[in-house]
């Protein structure tokens, strides 16, 4: 599953600790994250991630990219949200987007366990239907 990771400055230290318990489920899958939190996750857990942009600098429009692609299939965005950030109309697009292609997102860390642990417990593998999954495709045709 490709999963993407992004936190807002202030809540990165919840996304450090969030990624470090989680360690094992998000451990093989694809990961992909904003710049700074990309390194955050990385620095946290030692798992690969596969960094873009600053999402103020074009990150979020780019992991929007890939869920308008449907090369998405979870996303877990911490969002501050005491805080205005120059790129809110970004920060928007991409949760739309997640919301057109009926791609899994959590904005808080509750929301972000009940996604993780039904990752781990196989609740996402609708996704493989959507990104053409071989065996699965064999066996719906
Ligand atoms: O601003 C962000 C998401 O909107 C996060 O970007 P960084 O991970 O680069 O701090």
């Amino acid at each position: 599953m490709k999963i993407a990771l992004i936190a807002h400055d202030e809540k990165k230290p919840e996304m450090a600790r969030f990624a470090a318990a989680y360690r094992e489920i998000l451990r093989g899958n694809e990961l992909f994250a904003t710049g700074h939190t990309g390194k955050v996750v990385a620095d946290a857990t030692d798992l690969p991630v596969q960094r873009f942009n600053s999402g103020p600098l074009g990150g979020d429009q780019e992991i929007g990219a890939l869920i308008a692609k449907n090369q998405m299939d979870l996303v877990i965005f911490f969002r501050d949200p005491l805080t205005s950030q120059p790129h809110e109309p970004d920060v928007n697009a991409l949760i739309r987007l997640a919301d057109v292609y009926n791609t899994p997102l959590a904005t808080n860390i509750g929301t972000a366990e009940v996604l993780l642990r039904g990752l781990g417990a196989g609740f996402i593998d609708f996704r493989k239907l959507v990104n053409g999954d071989e065996t699965q495709h064999e066996q719906y045709e």
